[in-house]
């Protein structure tokens, strides 16, 4: 048996509709990926909330929390990711690609008797998040080519593959200047353990790689 982190895992996808309860009912607006990108997850990625960072389009970087799973409070028959940014948007975004980085894990996904504690619970995993990246030990992954390669770059090449923690988009044109980018970025895992507290979940699937990507869109 062996044992791997499971982050950084990337993830890219257009923002599609989820419920509408997270602007209204919660007031923590969450942007829901494709079908395709929660199918995508490594099975060692288990429902919980994690932290990361975010890029709607080729706007800013930010930090993020995210939830994947059942929303248990809700009773939800589909598992779905929903990204909150944490950012103050001036409009909604669906439509728009969205890349995350899945930086750490914060808890698992809970039931709550109200809607209140529901919210608290969140407010909470905001300031952990906030926490844990303003430590710095992050800023690297604002810099991968990941998030800082053109969006464009990322919808003409749906072959993206990741492996040992450097993205490789896989088209001759454009894996030349993001691998070169990438080759300075090395061993994200281990540079994490050593510099950061980072959560890790561990498997007994010692057939993957750090650093997983989905990608997908709705069409
Ligand atoms: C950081 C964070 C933590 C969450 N934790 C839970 C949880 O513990 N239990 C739960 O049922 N839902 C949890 N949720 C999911 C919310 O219930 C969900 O975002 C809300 O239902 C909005 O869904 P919608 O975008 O599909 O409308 C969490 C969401 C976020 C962003
Ligand atoms: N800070 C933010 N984080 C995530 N989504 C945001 C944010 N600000 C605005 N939005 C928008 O709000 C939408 C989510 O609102 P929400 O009420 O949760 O509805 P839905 O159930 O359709 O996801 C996102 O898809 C995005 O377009």
């Amino acid at each position: 048996m062996s044992s791997r982190t499971v982050f950084p895992h990337f993830a890219a996808g257009i923002v599609v509709k989820g419920f509408g309860r997270g602007s209204k009912e919660l007031g923590i607006p969450t942007a829901n990926f494709p079908d395709e990108v929660v199918a995508n997850l490594p099975s060692s990625m288990g429902t919980g909330i994690y932290y990361g960072l975010a890029k709607v389009m080729d706007g800013p970087t930010y930090g993020m929390v995210m939830s994947v799973g059942w929303n248990p409070y809700y009773k939800n028959t589909k598992k779905s990711m929903e990204t909150h940014i944490l950012h103050v948007f001036d409009e909604d975004f669906y439509g728009s690609w969205l890349r995350v980085v899945v930086l750490g894990y914060i808890r698992p996904e809970l039931n709550f008797e109200s809607l209140d504690l529901l919210i608290s619970a969140i407010k909470n995993d905001i300031s952990t998040a906030e926490r844990k990246l303003a430590q710095g030990c992050f800023d690297k992954y604002s810099d991968h080519p990941f998030l800082t390669c053109p969006v464009d770059t990322i919808v003409k090449n749906p072959a993206i593959i990741a492996s040992h923690n450097v993205v490789v988009i896989a088209t001759p044109t454009a894996s030349t200047a993001i691998q070169k980018e990438a080759s300075d970025i090395t061993s994200a895992g281990d540079a994490l353990d050593s510099s950061c507290e980072v959560e890790k979940t561990t498997t007994s699937d010692s057939s993957s790689v750090n650093g997983h990507l989905t990608n997908g869109h709705s069409s």
